[in-house]
């Protein structure tokens, strides 16, 4: 297979950031990428990470998830506006209790989060379908799979965006293209930092007190500790060091999978929806741990964070 052209969103931070870093030091060289941000002024930290490979496997190109003439534009002033890989990873956080949140801001989730995938695929899918080849890999989250606690928006907008894949995939492989929705657990990054920023300049006046407490003292320590214990780099999510999976790999594989969950650490509370149809076990699990047995779940996070520490220093 020749070389093949990765088109990613979202590359000013985080794991866009890596992946395209990632793929454009391939010592194989399989990949020409094209990082595409909607600020070009963030280029600096994606050009420090390409090093080397910037303006000869990577390149930076402009493009705004939520224009569509940003994206066309884009895609025409590519080769025969070839993409042979789609990585559609742009995303925006939303946290927080839902009487806080006005349907404008709703709505902007919604507009990067889904539409944005659909305006790149509706660009892209076209021509993929003509040559019969292709790749679209999409930055979904564990939040795709089950619902969280204050991620009301965050988490239906994932759910969206894996009943968009998950039907498509059926047309997609009719042509030859395949699909493939990454999953993953909390991952250290711009994100999280938003996330707690949010929470810090949310006006709280319009919710109540029990549950502007419980958005203070329950869930944003369990959240901060769930981050510093299972918590994964945005570059162990390119490309693991340790036997956690890779979407680097899911990236080369001969048949691709349609779901890849990244965190290994997360899969028993991903497992949990699976385990029963009513959805009733998930949703106790997750209140119990929340709630009730908190110290166990403190505990548990305790052990995890020491192993992460000590493997830290090996
Ligand atoms: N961090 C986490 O815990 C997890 C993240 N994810 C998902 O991974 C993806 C990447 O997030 P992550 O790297 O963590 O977060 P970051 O905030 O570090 O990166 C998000 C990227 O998306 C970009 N972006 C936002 N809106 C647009 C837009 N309209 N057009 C183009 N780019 C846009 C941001 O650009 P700008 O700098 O201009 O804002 C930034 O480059 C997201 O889809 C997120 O939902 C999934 C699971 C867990
Ligand atoms: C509070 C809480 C949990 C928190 C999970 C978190 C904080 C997940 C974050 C995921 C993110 C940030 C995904 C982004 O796409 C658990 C472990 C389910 C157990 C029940 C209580």
């Amino acid at each position: 297979m020749g070389t093949r052209r990765v088109l990613i969103t979202g590359c000013s931070s985080g794991i866009g950031l890596a992946l395209a870093a990632k793929l454009a030091k391939d010592e194989l060289r399989r990949f020409k990428v094209v990082a595409t941000m909607r600020d070009l002024r963030k280029r600096g930290p994606l050009e420090k990470a390409a090093g080397d490979s910037l303006n000869k496997t990577l390149e930076i190109k402009e493009l705004d998830a939520c224009c569509e003439a940003s994206i066309r534009e884009c895609v025409n002033s590519l080769p025969d506006r070839r993409v042979d890989i789609l990585v559609n990873n742009a995303g925006v956080v939303m946290v927080g209790p839902l009487e806080c949140q006005s349907i404008a801001a709703m709505k902007e989730v919604f507009d990067t989060n889904f539409f944005g995938l659909a305006r790149l695929v509706k660009e892209l899918l076209p021509d993929m379908k003509r040559r019969q080849s292709g790749h679209i890999v999409v930055m979904s989250s564990v939040l795709g799979i089950h619902g969280l606690l204050f991620n009301d928006v965050y988490a239906a907008s994932k759910f969206a965006v894996e009943g968009f894949c998950e039907s498509l995939a059926m047309q997609a492989m009719k042509f030859n293209i395949k699909m493939t929705l990454v999953e993953p657990g909390p991952v250290v990054t711009e994100f999280e930092r938003k996330m707690y920023e949010d929470i810090e300049k949310m006006d709280l006046s319009g919710t109540d007190e029990e549950t502007a407490k419980i958005l203070r003292e329950v869930y944003l320590p369990f959240s901060k500790k769930i981050f510093t214990s299972l918590g994964q780099t945005p570059e162990e999510v390119a490309e693991a060091s340790d036997d956690n999976c890779q979407t680097v790999k899911v990236i080369t594989a001969k048949d691709p999978p349609l779901r890849h969950q990244t965190n290994r650490l997360y899969m028993p509370m991903t497992a949990l929806k699976h385990a029963d149809s009513t959805g009733q076990l998930s949703l106790d699990a997750f209140y119990k741990m929340t709630f009730k047995y908190d110290y166990m779940l403190n505990a548990t996070l305790g052990v995890l964070r020491m192993l992460q520490r000590r493997r830290g220093k090996e």
